[in-house]
């Protein structure tokens, strides 16, 4: 798209060019998209005509965001895609088996469990059969009862008491892996013998850690963490349901893009 016809930054950026990759996001206030040098507005780039110390410390901080979450990126996938390898087939093995998965957190990580389970029940990408998920975070009278009788710390072990069975699978998400929460729900899926997948940032408390799956993500910031979990989530998806669906999951045309996209 031609700058002309737009004053907004965001439409004007070319992601197949010069600003695509992660180095570039430190310049890309710096150059147009063609590659020559901005001159006088270094907000001309970014469709911003007055640049006062408020509006260049959000660019700031936002250039920020984009490039913490790139190194964390990169950092995850120098270390090796193995976990989301082995979490997937774990997942694989307890749905052949006529297992679930039970998904759980708190705050961002609850939405990412609803998203993670709908996934798996509706579809990511590809027809094939509704697998079995449920999200321990939607039952509002679940977990109010739970909550208000035995304690916030209990709403999910109790759901996984009722519900989980041995083979099943259990998923804890928490950013900062240690959230009570999480951690007694995972300990009493250990104990029933459900496998256990948890989804943390740098640190985790050692309940967690030695889950049969656990994996770290190298980000500081929650927010950044829970990026990453959506993508692994995303990523897991997709391993999973190419099982599913007949399909292997490196089988995709040149572009990257699936076989099936949300066709209706
Ligand atoms: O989404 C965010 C922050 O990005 C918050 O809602 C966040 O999820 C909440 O503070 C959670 O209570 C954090 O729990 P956890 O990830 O440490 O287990
Ligand atoms: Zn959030």
């Amino acid at each position: 798209m031609s700058r002309s016809c737009c004053n907004n930054g965001n439409s004007a950026r070319n992601w197949s060019g010069r600003n695509r990759a992660s180095p570039a996001i430190t310049r890309a206030s710096t150059y147009r998209d063609d590659g020559t040098v901005l001159g006088v507005n270094p907000g001309e780039f970014l469709g911003i005509r007055n640049m006062n110390s408020e509006t260049s410390a959000r660019v700031h901080a936002a250039e920020q965001a984009l490039s913490d979450l790139i190194r964390a990126a990169e950092a995850f996938h120098a270390a090796g895609v193995g976990p989301l390898v082995r979490a997937s087939e774990a997942i694989i093995a307890s749905i052949e088996a006529g297992g679930k998965v039970l998904i759980f957190g708190n705050g961002g990580s609850a939405a990412e469990a609803q998203h993670w389970a709908a996934e798996l029940t509706g579809r990511f990408l590809r027809e094939r059969r509704a697998l079995p998920a449920i999200a321990l975070t939607v039952d509002t009278s679940a977990l109010t009862a739970i909550g208000n009788d035995y304690g916030f710390d209990r709403i999910f072990e109790r759901q996984v008491e009722a519900l989980g069975a041995p083979g099943d699978v259990a998923i804890g998400i928490s950013t900062s892996g240690k959230s009570a929460n999480v951690i007694r729900a995972m300990e009493s899926a250990s104990k029933a013998g459900l496998t256990t997948i948890a989804l943390a940032g740098t640190q985790q408390r050692p309940e967690l850690a030695c889950c049969n799956h656990c994996i770290s993500f190298p980000a500081e910031a929650t927010p950044r963490i829970q990026e990453l979990h959506l993508l692994a989530i995303h990523v897991v998806c997709d391993l999973v349901e190419a099982h599913f669906a007949g399909v292997e999951a490196d089988d995709r045309d040149t572009n990257g893009s699936m076989p099936l996209c949300n066709a209706a």
